[in-house]
């Protein structure tokens, strides 16, 4: 059977249909999203999680990556928070994790430097959400992923991957693997998207997608 692939597009109206029609909560479809990019990284050889460092953007690809950290906090996994930019005006989803985070009193800073001691990356920057070229501060963060010696999990999409394309929005995350949420994106199976996802591993118990 081919498996659904879907648009930027398509997987926002597939989410609000699921969160606002069949009433599962955002939140929820989050924390299954985080449970199986944890599954994934927890499988991963031991020595690629001596210092795992998370990526965190502002809105709910961000959101993932903070629920990822405390889980992997919670399995014993060392684990860093690199906030891409002061962690206000995030999504609220994004801050309900952030306030778990803090709970745990998992490590945060917004010092790139920090990637250099990374056996493990996780790119939770940008998702579907991203609708513009990468540029200034951003671009600098997604230039030292890529610069880093540590191998990359991306959260969904590569950061900077135009989700519909597969082109680099002026530059992007070249990760090693990519845990697409719910179904894979049109980017990931073109010949530029697949050169930057990876591996690519499909988390299809997000969401109860009955359309
Ligand atoms: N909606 C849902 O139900 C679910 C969403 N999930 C996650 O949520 C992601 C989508 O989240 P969001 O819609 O919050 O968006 P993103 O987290 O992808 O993007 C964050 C924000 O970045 C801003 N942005 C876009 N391009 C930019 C650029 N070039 N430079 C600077 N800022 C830029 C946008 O304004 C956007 O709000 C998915 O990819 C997935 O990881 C998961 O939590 C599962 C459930
Ligand atoms: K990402």
């Amino acid at each position: 059977m081919m498996t659904k692939v879907v648009t930027a597009k398509e997987m926002r109206a597939l989410d609000h249909h699921t969160i606002n029609e069949v009433g599962i909560p955002a939140l929820v479809l989050m924390e299954r999203a985080a449970l199986a990019i944890t599954d994934h990284i927890l499988a991963l050889p031991k020595e690629k999680r001596h210092q795992v460092v998370i990526v965190v953007g502002n809105g709910n690809n961000g959101g993932d990556g903070l629920a990822v950290a405390r889980l992997l906090h919670l399995a014993g996994t060392p684990v860093k928070l690199l906030f891409v930019m002061p962690p206000a005006q995030a999504s609220e989803e994004n801050r309900v994790q952030q306030h778990t985070c803090a709970y745990y009193q998992i490590p945060a800073t917004t010092d790139l430097a920090t990637l250099k001691d990374a056996t493990l990356i996780v790119d939770a920057i940008f998702g579907i959400g991203i609708d513009r070229e990468v540029t200034g501060h951003y671009r600098e963060v997604i230039e030292a992923i890529n610069q880093a010696p540590a191998p990359v999990v991306a959260v969904d999409i590569p950061s900077g991957l135009n989700t519909d394309t597969g082109e680099a929005m002026g530059v992007a995350v070249k990760a090693a693997s990519t845990v697409t949420l719910a179904y894979p994106k049109i980017g990931l199976t073109t010949p530029d998207g697949e050169e930057f996802a990876g591996r690519i591993v499909i988390a299809d118990k997000v969401g109860i997608y009955d359309i």
